[in-house]
C-alpha cells in the first residue's frame, strides 16, 4: 500500500512486503548516480537496492556508517561530504539510506547539505524508521550539548518500508519502535492503543497482521501531522491549541535528556516510552490529564516489554539537559501534554513542584 504525503514536494510511503524495488522509480528519471549510506553491519540489506540500481545503469557510491546512533556525528557528516565532493556529486545525484532512524536521519542530513539539497529516499529496516524517522523530513546530528541539536528539515523524494526487513530485527529494537507506535496511539489515534492491548503478542511478532496495520496507522498519523506543519511552527502561538508537529515530539523532552545522560546507550522508543510516562504524570498533576488516561501510558507500554522507569541521572542533570530542548524558549521549558486521549496541546513553564513530582513518579517513588 501506498501513504501519499502532500505539501509543496509530494512524495509517497510505500508499505509492503518485498517492495525493494519501488526505489529506483522515486529517484526520478535524470538522476545519474547514487551515493548508498547504510549502516556497515547492514551491508546484506542494502546489497539488493545497490544491485536494482547498478543493474538500472547508475554509478552507485557506497558509503558505510558506523553502527546506530554512532552515525549521527559531525565527523561521519564531514567525512561523507569529503566523499561525494571526491566522486564529483552534482544536483542530479541523490542519496538512499538503507537503515533504522540513525542511519536516515544522517543520510538525509548529508542529503539536505551537500549543494543545499539533493534528492533523499529512505528505505527504513526498523519499525522506528519506518513508522517516524524516515517520513516527514526531519535530518538531525547529535552534538557535545545533546540530542538531534544540528540538523534541518529536508523531505525526502519517497520512502519505501519493506515490512520483511523486519524479520531480522533484534527483538528489542522492535519493541523500541513501538514506543513511537505508541505515541501515534495517544497523541492522534487511539485505535492504535486497542490494537496493542488486545494483542501485544501480535504487536511485537513482525511476521503479523497487527503488526502491518500498527505501520499504516502510524505513518497515516505521523504524515497527517507534518502535511500541517511541516517546519514546526503552529505550537508558537501558543494558547493551548493543537501544537501541530510538536505533537509528535510527546514524550521527547524527558526522552532526550536521557538519551544524553545515559550516552546515547538506551534506545530511543525505550527513553520515549519513559519520556511519556513522565508527561503523563505532569499533565495528571497540572490538571490536564485524567487518572486513567495518565495510568493507561505505563500498562500499554508495559504490555509490549517496554520500559516506565528511570533511576538514573538526577533530576537536576536531566532539567538542564531539557533546556536546550528545541521546544524550549528562553528560560522557559515547553512539554507537550494530554488534555485527553488525542488532545495534545502545549504546557508552558510548568512548576517546580510539578516537574520533581512527575520526575519521581518516573524513578518509581
Ligand atoms: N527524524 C525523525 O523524525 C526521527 C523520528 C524518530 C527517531 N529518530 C531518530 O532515529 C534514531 C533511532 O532509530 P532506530 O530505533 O531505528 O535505531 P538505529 O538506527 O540505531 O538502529 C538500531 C539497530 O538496529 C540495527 N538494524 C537496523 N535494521 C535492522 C534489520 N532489519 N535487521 C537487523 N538489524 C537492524 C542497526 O544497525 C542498529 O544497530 C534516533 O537517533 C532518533 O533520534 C528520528
Ligand atoms: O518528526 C517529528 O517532528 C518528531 O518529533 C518525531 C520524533 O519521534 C523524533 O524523535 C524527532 O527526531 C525528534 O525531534 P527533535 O526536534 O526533538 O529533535
Ligand atoms: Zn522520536
Amino acid at each position: 500500500m501506498e501513504i501519499h504525503v502532500g505539501g509543496a514536494a509530494p512524495y509517497d510511503v510505500v508499505i509492503g512486503r518485498g517492495v525493494g524495488d519501488r526505489v529506483l522509480p522515486m529517484l526520478g528519471d535524470g538522476v545519474r548516480r547514487v551515493a548508498v549510506l547504510f549502516p556497515d553491519g547492514l551491508r546484506h540489506l542494502a546489497e539488493p537496492v545497490i544491485a536494482d540500481l547498478g543493474k538500472a545503469g547508475l554509478a552507485v557510491l557506497e558509503l558505510p556508517l558506523p553502527e546506530g546512533e554512532g552515525a549521527k556525528t559531525a565527523a561521519v557528516a564531514v567525512a561523507a561530504w569529503d566523499a561525494l565532493g571526491e566522486a564529483g556529486f552534482t544536483r542530479s545525484d541523490a542519496v538512499v539510506t538503507v537503515g533504522g532512524g540513525a542511519t536516515t536521519d544522517m543520510g538525509g542530513f548529508v542529503a539536505a547539505t551537500w549543494l543545499r539539497g539533493v534528492p533523499a529516499v529512505h528505505v527504513p529496516t526498523t519499525l522506528l524508521g519506518m513508522v517516524d524517522a524516515a517520513v516527514g523530513g526531519k535530518t538531525g546530528l547529535n552534538t557535545a550539548a545533546g540530542k538531534n541539536l544540528v540538523g534541518s528539515f529536508h523531505e525526502p523524494a519517497g520512502v519505501v518500508c519493506d515490512l520483511a526487513t523486519l524479520g531480522t530485527l533484534p527483538h528489542d529494537e522492535l519493541v523500541s519502535g513501538l514506543g513511537e507506535v505508541v505515541k501515534c496511539g495517544f497523541i492522534a489515534d487511539p485505535e492504535i492503543l486497542r490494537l496493542v492491548e488486545e494483542d501485544p503478542a501480535g504487536a511485537v511478532d513482525p511476521a503479523s497482521p497487527v503488526l502491518a496495520e500498527l505501520v499504516r496507522r502510524s505513518v497515516q498519523v505521523k504524515v497527517d501531522v507534518v502535511v500541517g506543519d511541516l517546519k514546526e511552527t503552529a505550537g508558537f502561538a501558543g494558547g493551548g491549541g493543537h501544537p501541530g508537529r510538536e505533537a509528535l515530539n510527546y514524550g521527547h523532552t524527558m526522552a532526550h535528556a536521557i538519551e544524553r545522560a545515559e550516552d546515547y546507550t538506551m534506545r530511543h522508543g525505550e527513553a520515549v516510552a519513559i519520556g511519556m510516562v513522565f508527561v503523563a504524570e505532569l499533565a495528571r498533576r497540572t490538571g490536564h490529564l485524567d487518572d486513567a488516561t495518565a495510568a493507561r501510558h505505563a500498562g500499554t507500554l508495559a504490555a509490549v516489554g517496554l520500559p516506565t522507569r528511570y533511576d538514573g541521572a538526577p533530576y537536576e542533570q536531566l532539567h538542564a539537559a531539557m533546556k536546550v530542548d528545541k521546544k524550549s524558549r528562553g528560560d522557559q521549558l515547553r512539554f507537550v501534554v494530554l488534555d485527553g486521549l488525542a488532545r495534545p496541546r502545549v504546557l508552558a513553564g510548568p512548576a517546580e513542584a510539578d516537574l520533581r513530582a512527575a520526575y519521581e513518579r518516573m524513578r518509581g517513588a
